[in-house]
């Protein structure tokens, strides 16, 4: 089945199973991350999930995080079956001292450490007029300030070693007005502003940082929104059909691998061409924008 006709399915299921990740096609050569190490926060979610599919089918060790150790573990277990290697790492990227501990505990056990990438994050639609503090705080400490301390963390390690790495960071469309997830767009602005000063900053380190800014690819994460609001995400690109987790995770390995040595500090948009054309409403469309409907 390809992503065409994947998408044109009615499914129950959110996005790509985990037999299908096994089996997606791939456009990368199966050694071609071999003996490395990748860090993917996120990594039982929908999005994450795909990427640690595809970083260890080409030959990776692949650690998954999280804060839920059930959905970690049963995610190992899959790969494991599909003698792939992965190992899950049970943490919350809002806790600096938790994700400290955790890039030292996987350079004990493995060595090294190559690659991360950050898909874990997320945010909840409501008008921005009406966000609490404590909503506000969950979104920016989730998708700033876990970044920060995940970046931070991996960079410390690799400049204490002398050790090249890269980092990948999933964030969001930011450059049009995404309608109901304003406190994300705050955050995601501030990693992507924060990837470009730091591809500066971190050039001498050997160590590059990039951005993708996936627009609407179906996953689980799409729970958060009501029925309706989802039903009318094919038109937020003029393809009008949602993407797969599989598109970010091609996306993510060309700017980790060998293939990306030359590209740092940019955001690369997988999105079907929805910067260009389509309208995205994640708490339904206002009557104010329907004008002539
Ligand atoms: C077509 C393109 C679509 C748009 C582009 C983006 C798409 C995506 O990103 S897809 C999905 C990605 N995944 C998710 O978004 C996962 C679901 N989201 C979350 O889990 C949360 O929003 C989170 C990431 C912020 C969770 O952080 P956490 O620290 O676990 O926060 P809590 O769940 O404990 O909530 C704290 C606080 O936040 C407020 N809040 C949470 N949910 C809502 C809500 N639905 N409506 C209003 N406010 C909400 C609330 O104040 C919570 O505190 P309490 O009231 O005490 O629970
Ligand atoms: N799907 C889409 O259309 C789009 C997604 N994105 C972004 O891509 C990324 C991945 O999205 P997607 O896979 O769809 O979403 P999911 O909700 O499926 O996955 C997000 C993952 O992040 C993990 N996570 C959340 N908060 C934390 C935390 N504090 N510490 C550790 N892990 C955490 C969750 O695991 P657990 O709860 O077990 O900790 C979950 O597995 C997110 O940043 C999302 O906002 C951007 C644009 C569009």
């Amino acid at each position: 089945m390809d992503d065409q006709q994947h998408d044109q399915q009615t499914s129950a299921a959110l996005g790509l199973s985990d037999d299908e990740l096994a089996d997606h096609p791939t456009v990368f050569a199966a050694d071609a991350l071999a003996g490395q190490v990748v860090v993917v926060s996120g990594g039982a979610g929908g999005i994450g999930r795909a990427i640690a599919w595809l970083f260890a089918r080409l030959g990776a060790h692949v650690v998954v995080v999280g804060r839920n150790a059930d959905k970690l573990d049963a995610l190992v277990d899959r790969l494991g079956h599909r003698g792939v290697k992965a190992s899950a790492h049970v943490a919350d990227i809002k806790d600096a001292d938790a994700v400290n501990a955790m890039f030292d505990a996987l350079w004990t056990a493995h060595g090294r450490v190559d690659h991360l990438v950050n898909s874990a994050g997320g945010q909840f639609p409501q008008a921005a007029i009406d966000f609490s503090i404590k909503g506000w705080n969950a979104v920016i400490n989730t998708n700033l300030n876990g970044t920060w301390y995940m970046m931070q963390a991996a960079a410390q390690r690799w400049r204490d070693r002398k050790h090249q790495g890269s980092i990948v960071n999933v964030v969001v469309v930011t450059t049009h007005g995404l309608y109901g997830i304003a406190h994300t767009i705050a955050a995601r602005s501030g990693v992507i502003g924060l990837s470009r000063a730091l591809a500066v900053e971190w050039a001498p380190l050997n160590i590059r940082i990039n951005c993708i800014a996936p627009g609407a690819i179906e996953t689980e994460g799409w729970n958060v929104y009501s029925e309706a609001a989802r039903a009318a995400y094919p038109r937020s690109n003029p393809m009008m059909r949602p993407g797969t987790p599989w598109d970010i995770a091609e996306a993510a390995v060309y700017l980790a691998a060998p293939s990306g040595k030359f590209i740092t500090g940019e955001t690369l948009t997988v999105d079907g061409g929805g910067q260009h054309w389509g309208e995205t409403w994640t708490t339904g469309k206002p009557d104010y924008f329907k004008g002539g409907d």
